[in-house]
């Protein structure tokens, strides 16, 4: 049934920033215009942002696009825009859902698209501008201030103070305070803050987080989201809704292997049929009593609601934990207490988004974004899922949330660094779902889910001794799989099988099988890569795709996740912090970066190009010792044969944007150190080798 707007809840909504350099401003106030412009009664909304940059400039874009948001929310709501994100919308010819294309809806558009090309020269100034700010106003708060180091600065931009469901949504800049050695958990600490400065202000029982690249592709996604919160017959059926993650203006054939479409496909739609999706940081609604550490269908006792027991676990601040009292008891506000507006909250505010607000309280622990690992998103959603809420997968069209994939290699690869160091470290947790299985409410198929992500960075040893091995036998002169057959040329056989895969199942059915056994290993390799390669035709996508994607999982999982489990084991003996480097967002793509360029792969000295370098060198050193017919050793060993070396050749297939790197320039080239380390450890390699086919 339609609900009339009046009873529609509120929705506090939030965005994070982290790094006026990573982060482009300009980006960050397109997500913010995308969302105080969606299709919902204005007065219901709020809009907060967190700067954990600490930056004059983004409060400063903020304040400039507040201005815009003026003419661009009624301007997106009296012509139904499609896209309300303008850096999109203006990229294409003059556009409106209702296919309007009178001579009034032109001038307007044009009339906006100015404003926002001034908008975004402003911005653009503001960057580039040498002199050192004017400190004065509304800028006052930010003399003296290190990104590090400085205390809360909150603003409120823009109030509704008229309650006007035609105006604009509140929109609130929050930079939390910041002190040295301070631990600050990176964005689950800066979520945490969030949470509670809207507790205090707005207090609306739904909330939705974006990353600040994430644009609201549709406009519609908060009436989606609250079909699927208020719509169902029990809570506990969505505890939360997650939208997938997906990618504007993607590489042709995703050369990244970072846009993840056939992993949202089939993976997450299916984990999405057990108990849900797991919460992956941005695009997702929250009901705030689940934050708040609820359990499904718990009523809350009168003492729970005590003064002493709620500080105890919310903090000190008295209007926190009224507003959380709020929460907990089940309210079902469709107007929360908000007497003189929000600017009245801001004492409490400014206290609870303090360093030492958490301090022995249940906030990370029980409450909030959980603490611990670099992906709290996953951790934070196990832990709702552990309590035993499912959650909800909508994918609707056109897609609700666009944001920017890493597009070169380093931070593509840091990226997946971070997540495997993140999703390890859960499963050591106290938090790690083999408790919540047992103690827990946690599904078993859901478990399975969760363990196959969590490990991701375990991975990587397998992959890596599956990618020597093959190496190790031919230098040897072993096999580590049936042989085919001895009195033939192998470099023949090698020349017919790269040329065409059936070639190969041609001599090896014709062919004289010394050990029949081989078809086993090489049927489960056909079928294999054929079920892959069909799932991205399935989708929709090349056959490029796949092999770009089939790729990019073995390089990462032998960089990246080898970085990633070995980080866990240095901070398991303590030796070491894991840390949040924020991704990159590229706005549009490198003036350098012609067509031809585009998706090629970029390296740096960042050491996490030496693996996967050194087992390149390694299969290369192997294969051409081959076909000198050099042998290490002339003992001993009963020779490699053809699936050795197929194997080999194929792992250098695999590593192909490393052997271009070799020898590419600039930045598409592997610097000089990290060829020297990984020669190095490939000489070592092959040393071991010698030593292991001596003894
Ligand atoms: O100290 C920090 C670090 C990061 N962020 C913000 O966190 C978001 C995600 O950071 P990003 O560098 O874009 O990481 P991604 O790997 O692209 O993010 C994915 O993975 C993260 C977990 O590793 C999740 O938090 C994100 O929601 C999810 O999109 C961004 O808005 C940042 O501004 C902060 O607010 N404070
Ligand atoms: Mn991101």
């Amino acid at each position: 049934m339609k609900k009339p707007a009046h009873e529609l809840p509120p929705v506090d909504m939030f965005v994070t920033t982290a790094d006026a350099d990573l982060e482009p401003p300009i980006i960050t106030v397109n997500t913010v215009l995308s969302l105080l412009a969606v299709d919902y009664p204005a007065n219901k909304l709020a809009c907060y942002v967190s700067d954990d940059g600490c930056s004059p400039l983004t409060f400063f874009a903020l304040i400039e696009a507040s201005k815009f948001a003026k003419i661009w929310v009624p301007f997106c709501k009296k012509h139904n825009i499609p896209v309300r994100a303008p850096f999109r919308y203006f990229n294409g010819e003059p556009l409106s859902s209702s296919k309007d294309s009178s001579l009034e809806f032109q001038q307007e558009w044009k009339k906006i698209k100015d404003e926002y090309e001034l908008l975004c020269q402003k911005i653009e100034e503001a960057t580039q501008r040498s002199e050192p700010w004017d400190f004065t106003g509304e800028f006052a708060a930010f003399s003296h201030v290190e990104r590090r180091n400085h205390p809360t600065i909150i603003k409120v931009i823009l109030e509704n103070k008229e309650d006007l469901p035609n105006g604009l949504p509140h929109l609130v800049y929050i930079s939390r305070e910041k002190l040295p050695k301070h631990p600050h958990h990176f964005k689950a600490g800066a979520m945490n803050v969030l949470i509670r400065v809207s507790g205090v202000m707005t207090n609306a029982p739904f909330m939705l987080n974006v990353d600040c690249d994430m644009y609201a592709n549709n406009p519609k996604i908060v009436l989606h989201a609250m079909c699927m919160l208020l719509g169902v017959k029990n809570e506990m059926d969505s505890g939360f809704v997650q939208y997938p993650q997906c990618f504007y203006d993607g590489l042709k054939d995703d050369p990244f292997g970072n846009q993840f479409v056939v992993l949202l496909k089939y993976m997450v739609s299916g984990i999405a049929g057990i108990q849900g999706p797991f919460y992956s940081g941005t695009g997702c609604f929250h009901r705030r009593k689940v934050i708040y550490g609820l359990s499904p269908n718990r009523t809350v006792t009168n003492g729970e609601l005590g003064d002493e027991n709620l500080q105890k676990t919310f903090g000190k601040s008295m209007k926190f934990s009224k507003s959380a009292a709020q929460v907990i008891s089940g309210y079902n506000v469709i107007n929360p207490e908000n007497r003189g507006g929000i600017s009245s909250s801001i004492e409490a505010a400014y206290q609870v988004a303090s360093c030492g607000y958490e301090h022995g309280t249940s906030w990370g622990e029980k409450i909030g974004l959980i603490y611990g690992s670099a992906t709290e998103d996953v951790l934070t959603g196990l832990t709702i899922h552990g309590r035993g809420w499912k959650s909800t997968y909508l994918t609707p069209d056109p897609p609700a949330f666009l944001g920017s994939a890493p597009s070169s290699g380093p931070t593509t690869l840091i990226q997946q660094k971070r997540w495997s160091t993140g999703l390890l470290e859960i499963v050591l947790s106290p938090k790690s779902p083999i408790l919540f299985l047992s103690k827990g409410k946690l599904h078993f198929r859901q478990f399975l889910g969760y363990m196959w992500l969590l490990v991701w960075g375990l991975r990587s040893i397998p992959e890596l001794c599956y990618a020597t091995l093959p190496a190790y036998c031919i230098l040897t002169n072993s096999h580590f799989l049936p042989k085919v057959m001895t009195n033939h040329n192998p470099l023949v056989l090698l020349s017919r099988a790269t040329h065409a895969m059936y070639a190969l199942l041609f001599s090896i059915l014709y062919m004289q099988v010394q050990e029949p056994a081989i078809l086993i290993p090489f049927v489960l390799f056909i079928i294999y890569n054929i079920y892959s390669a069909s799932e991205y035709l399935r989708a929709d996508l090349s056959i490029w795709a796949w092999w770009n994607n089939h790729k990019m999982w073995r390089i990462i999982s032998m960089t990246s996740w080898l970085f990633g489990f070995l980080s866990v084991i240095l901070k398991l003996l303590g030796l070491f912090e894991t840390m949040f480097e924020v991704t990159k967002k590229d706005q549009t793509i490198g003036a350098d970066d012609t067509n031809a360029n585009a998706g090629r792969f970029t390296f740096d000295e960042s050491p996490v190009f030496v693996p996967g370098t050194a087992i390149l060198l390694v299969n290369l050193a192997a294969l051409a010792l081959m076909l000198l017919r050099f042998r290490l050793t002339t003992r001993g060993g009963d020779g490699s044969g053809v699936g050795e070396i197929i194997c080999s050749v194929w792992v250098v297939l695999c590593f192909w944007s490393f052997f271009k790197g070799l020898f590419g320039r600039g930045k598409y080239g592997i610097p000089l150190s990290v060829i020297y380390k990984s020669g190095t450890l490939a000489l070592l390699f092959v040393q071991f080798c010698k030593w292991t086919s001596m003894g």
